[in-house]
């Protein structure tokens, strides 16, 4: 079976996220291409990677009205990546019409709420509540939108995990005990996360920002 661990390619140059994916991807099961990638680099980015052979995550995080994140799936459908994300917050119809949208086996999953926020950051957006409940109405009504799956923190995927048996549950802001925070907040350990139910475990700094990145993804890999 092949590995949960999505390696988060977040670095600015080409040829340095090349040689780390080429470097480590014996031991990770995909590539995640996110906005400073894509911004960057763009279509020809992805077809870059993508010859690598591992399935690609095109991580937009698209956010806007149905018609344009539909025209925006549609612009991006030619790369055919395994998953593309959005956000729950843009609403019911934007998830409908970003799934409609997709072609292949492209899987469409929505952002719930970032795993970089907690519970006060969410009350200054004006979202009375946990960070828990507003996860649970953000994967609720992305499963009643049709769409494949959610992006939550491992805090939350156990209880997602009951209720959506065949969503895709991606989570990121994964750390090992030792390692640091940095921005994310909602944070647990992979191995926790995947007995938790989740699908995919997005993984970035821990491996590309490790001295030795090849050892560090082995060990993360050791964990699971
Ligand atoms: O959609 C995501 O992948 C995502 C959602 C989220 O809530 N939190 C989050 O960290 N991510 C992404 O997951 C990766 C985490 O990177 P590290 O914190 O370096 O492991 C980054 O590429 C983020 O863009």
């Amino acid at each position: 079976m092949s590995s949960p661990v999505f390696l988060a390619l977040d670095l600015p140059r080409l040829d340095a996220a090349k040689d780390l994916a080429t470097l480590v991807k014996g031991h990770v099961g995909g590539l995640k291409l996110g906005l400073e990638f894509f911004c960057a680099h763009g279509h020809h980015g992805v077809h870059e990677l993508a010859q690598l052979g591992l399935p690609i995550f095109l991580d937009l995080k698209l956010h806007d009205i149905p018609n344009t994140v539909a025209g925006a799936i549609q612009a991006i459908n030619v790369l055919q990546p395994a998953i593309v994300t959005v956000h729950a917050s843009g609403g019911r119809a934007m998830m409908e019409d970003a799934k409609a949208a997709a072609t292949g086996k492209t899987k469409i999953i929505a952002v719930t709420m970032l795993t970089s926020l907690d519970d006060t950051d969410l009350a200054r957006t004006g979202v009375a509540g946990s960070a828990h409940d507003q996860v649970m109405r953000l994967a609720e009504l992305a499963q009643t939108a049709g769409i494949d799956g959610i992006v939550c923190s491992g805090q939350e995927v156990g209880h997602i995990h009951r209720q959506w048996k065949t969503g895709l549950l991606v989570v990121p802001g994964l750390r090992l005990p030792s390692g640091a925070q940095g921005d994310q907040k909602r944070t647990v350990t992979p191995r926790q996360a995947r007995d938790a139910g989740a699908s995919v475990l997005v993984i970035g700094r821990p491996i590309s920002r490790a001295a030795d990145p090849l050892a560090a993804a082995r060990a993360i890999e050791a964990t699971l």
